[in-house]
């Protein structure tokens, strides 16, 4: 998996990713009054509306960015029809050849997380017949239970070309409350770095870089500095750019010498784009997926611009 997401970030010149995060607050009106008229103000429809919404954005960005990252928590809020349209959303960016990061954020016990693990990297077996279900190319995972909490993703990463982000050091405020703490190996996240080190170990791929990355929010550069050293092969997953405040100028240490190692999250940046103020008088409602493109298309800039 971490191959190809390299091939395609070299392909499109660009290590961004699009977050998509959909909520009823930032769908246009336009879109929400067709299906609410349809269906009601029911889960049905909102499970539509964030298709529709998703499907037009991806439109827009599928030849410009390598992947993109839906948070399953936007539309589990919305029970079945809300993970149907989240199953829509992932088949159809593969469709367009665009790759799918799952922010699941699982982290469970061994016999648990192997439910997990099965359905959301491995394939599900029905009467001999095994379906891939969610599509996902790469998950997120919380590792506070271990490495047995682990070990079950790792097997489908093997067998099936899959990816894992682990989260290493968060990008919300108060991510140092537990990821700060001195142990007697340094700051907790630096353990935590030093372990997703030694779990990737045996999944180094061609580039140098093991399917098993981490998640460094871009609000913490200085620690991304240290755990850079750490992690020499460890893909960087890189939320917080854009909304939570990460600057482009601060995002240096989170790539390797070779140009490589981090792909940069935005989500409200991006498809919430026609709606910032300086967007509302250039784009329309309806043009919320041009507004998006162009977004996605300035922070290209303003990585290259930055970084290299
Ligand atoms: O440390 C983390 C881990 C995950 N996230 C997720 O990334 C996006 C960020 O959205 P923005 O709108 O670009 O702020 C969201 O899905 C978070 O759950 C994170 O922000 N920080």
């Amino acid at each position: 998996m971490i191959d190809r997401l390299i091939k395609e970030i070299n392909k499109k010149q660009n290590p961004t990713v699009i977050g998509l995060d959909p909520r009823l607050e930032i769908i246009p009106t336009f879109i929400k009054e067709e299906y609410f008229e349809k269906y009601g103000k029911t889960p049905k429809a909102v499970g539509k509306i964030f298709y529709r919404f998703n499907k037009e954005i991806i439109d827009s960005i599928y030849d410009i960015v390598p992947a993109v990252k839906p948070q399953i928590a936007m539309y589990e809020q919305y029970g079945p029809e809300g993970v149907e349209s989240y199953i829509r959303t992932t088949e159809y960016a593969k469709e367009k050849g665009i790759m799918v990061i799952g922010d699941i954020k699982r982290g469970d016990i061994t016999s648990t997380a192997e439910a997990y693990a099965e359905g959301h990297i491995g394939k599900v077996e029905i009467e001999e017949k095994s379906q891939d279900i969610y599509n996902q190319d790469a998950i997120t995972l919380n590792p506070y239970l271990g490495f047995d909490s682990i070990e079950p993703y790792v097997k489908y990463c093997k067998k099936y070309d899959k990816g894992l982000f682990i989260l290493v050091k968060t990008s919300n405020p108060n991510s140092g409350e537990i990821q700060d703490l001195e142990t007697n190996e340094g700051k907790l996240y630096e353990k935590v770095g030093r372990l997703v080190t030694k779990w990737g170990e045996e999944l180094i791929g061609e580039s140098g870089y093991s399917q098993i990355g981490a998640v460094v929010g871009a609000t913490h550069p200085e620690q991304a500095k240290e755990l850079r050293k750490i992690m020499p092969n460890t893909y960087f997953l890189v939320p917080g750019y854009g909304a939570q405040g990460g600057k482009a100028e601060d995002l240096k240490a989170y790539f390797n010498k070779d140009g490589l190692g981090a792909i940069i999250n935005s989500s409200r940046g991006i498809i919430a784009a026609y709606l910032k103020e300086e967007n509302r008088s250039r784009f329309s409602e309806h043009e919320f997926s041009l507004a998006a493109r162009e977004a996605a298309l300035c922070m290209k800039e303003d990585l290259q611009k930055n970084l290299f």
